[in-house]
């Protein structure tokens, strides 16, 4: 076994584990306050691969991404090369499409590519000279007394090395998680949801978008549903949801294109008959899991962030941006308590499971609201009452959309607001309030 050298002097060590997403950015935002910073990535370079693995093409950025990725100068880099989404686009069987606005004009999420973005992460975490990237590194196991880990490389061979603390970044099926598991009060939780999902493409036409650019377009069909995000080529990612039982009973290409032609007869000449036939057996529907645990740190020297800490199903469009929001907790949080880990590591856990935990639940619930709720006449309405009484009173009455995706008012306290605003509303639509 190697043992590769560690750097102390005056300066800290920060092992981010994970060269994803948010362990791409939280080395930037390490490396920023002047740490060593160590990022260990199982993969190869994503910016060297030839193929690009992992799925969802694309993500949709809101404020609390931005909000991170400005903390490191990145947010307009990243931005100009997002496409905004206005509204929903629901398309009824019929082929009707009616957009809902996500909230005032001017208010949009933004579709980016999962893969320039961590690109782009990767390029300027490595900008940093107190920052070092070491890919093919796989975490196998760590140790909390010493802060000691283990990594297998490719050729079989294993490194070990040392590190301050220990920041796990390393997604949903966490390595470093599992050293928590082993240990006496960590609360843990996982939910497969009984639905999949499958990506498929949707081409240009004429060398245009086959439909309205700025929109996340959906297609709810109340027990199931399917989305499509624009990308910069001008192809959409659709992404079908449903039951995995359904998916298991098409078995053959007659049966794709008859199962579309009942529910989504609109998509079948922009996707392609036989570009249909032929991608729905390309890869299988995939899984999609909730973790939930608490605390996230062990002591002063280990903790977890980003889908690590807090998978959450889609449906929300959050568990990137609440990872990036993670970054600026602690960040805030390291600020307060002048960086030592033994009050800030504890801090970190108290503050942000409370949000993290509610944005899972709201991730459970706007499923239910996209595939299903937005067929609703009455919830059109609703949404319209909100809206109207958030133009009258906008310090007092705040959408939930709104709250979650264009504010950082804490997940929680969204929830909570929600559940008053809604009493609120009711009640004066009981009394009749001019509306
Ligand atoms: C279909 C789908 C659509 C989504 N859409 C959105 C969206 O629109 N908006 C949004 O905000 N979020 C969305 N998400 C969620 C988003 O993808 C995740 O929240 C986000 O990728 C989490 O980033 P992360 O860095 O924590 O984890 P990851 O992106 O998974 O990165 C973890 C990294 O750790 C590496 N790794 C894993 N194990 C080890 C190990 N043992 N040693 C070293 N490295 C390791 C992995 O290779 C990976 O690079 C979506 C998720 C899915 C599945
Ligand atoms: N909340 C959710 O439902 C989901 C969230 N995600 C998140 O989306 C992002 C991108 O996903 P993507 O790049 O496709 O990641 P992958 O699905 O490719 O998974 C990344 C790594 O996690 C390990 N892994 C995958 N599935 C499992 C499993 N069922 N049990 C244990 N380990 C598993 C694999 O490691 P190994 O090589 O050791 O097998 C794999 O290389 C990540 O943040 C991921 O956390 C992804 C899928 C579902
Ligand atoms: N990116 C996603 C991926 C999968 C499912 C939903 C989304 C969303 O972004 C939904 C959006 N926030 C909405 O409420 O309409």
């Amino acid at each position: 076994m190697e043992e590769s050298a560690h750097r102390r002097g005056d300066k800290k060590v920060v092992a981010v584990v994970g060269g994803g997403l948010v362990g791409a950015l939280n080395a930037c935002f390490f490396a920023k306050r002047g740490f060593e910073v160590e990022v260990f990535e199982t993969r190869e370079d994503i910016r060297k691969a030839k193929v690009v693995k992992g799925r969802s093409i694309n993500l949709a950025l809101s404020h609390r991404g931005r909000q991170a990725l400005k903390h490191v100068g990145m947010e307009d880099k990243i931005v100009s090369k997002g496409i905004p989404m206005n509204a929903r686009m629901i398309h009824s069987l019929s082929g009707k499409q009616s957009p809902i606005p996500y909230g005032k004009k001017g208010q949009y999420i933004l579709s980016v590519d999962r893969a320039n973005l961590n690109k782009e992460l990767l390029t300027e975490a490595e900008t940093y000279p107190n920052t070092t990237l070491n890919f093919d590194h796989k975490l196998q196991d760590w140790r909390a007394e010493t802060g000691l880990m283990t990594f297998a490389r490719p050729d079989g061979s294993k490194t070990q090395t040392q590190a301050d603390l220990i920041v796990g970044c390393d997604g949903a099926f966490s390595a470093v998680r599992k050293q928590f598991l082993r240990r006496s009060r960590f609360n843990y939780s996982q939910t497969y949801i009984p639905h999949g999902y499958m990506e498929l493409t949707m081409p240009p036409r004429n060398g245009e978008f086959a439909m309205k650019p700025n929109y996340l377009h959906i297609w709810p069909r109340n027990t199931f549903m399917m989305i499509a995000l624009p990308n910069l080529d001008k192809t959409f990612t659709c992404t079908l949801f449903m039951p995995f039982e359904e998916f298991e009973k098409i078995t053959t290409g007659d049966e794709v294109i008859e199962f579309f032609q009942k529910y989504f007869p609109d998509a079948i000449p922009l996707i392609g008959a036989a570009a249909l036939r032929r991608d729905y057996f390309r890869l299988p529907a995939q899984a999609m899991v909730s973790v939930k645990c608490s605390p996230y740190h062990i002591g002063d020297k280990c903790v977890l962030m980003g889908d690590a800490a807090h998978a959450v199903v889609p449906f929300y469009g959050q568990g990137m941006n609440a990872g990036f929001e993670d970054c600026i907790v602690f960040d805030e949080i390291m600020n307060q308590f002048n960086e030592d880990f033994s009050v800030v590591l504890p801090e970190y856990s108290r503050v942000r499971v409370p949000d993290d935990h509610a944005i899972a639940d709201l991730a459970m619930y706007n499923y239910v609201e996209m595939r299903a709720h937005v067929n609703s006449k009455w919830f059109i309405f609703r949404k319209h009452v909100d809206n109207l009484l958030h133009l009258l009173m906008p310090k007092t009455i705040i959408p939930l959309y709104t709250m979650v995706t264009f504010t950082r008012t804490r997940y929680h306290v969204a929830v909570e607001r929600w559940h008053w605003q809604d009493k609120v509303s009711f009640f004066l639509l009981l009394f009749n309030f001019p509306l």
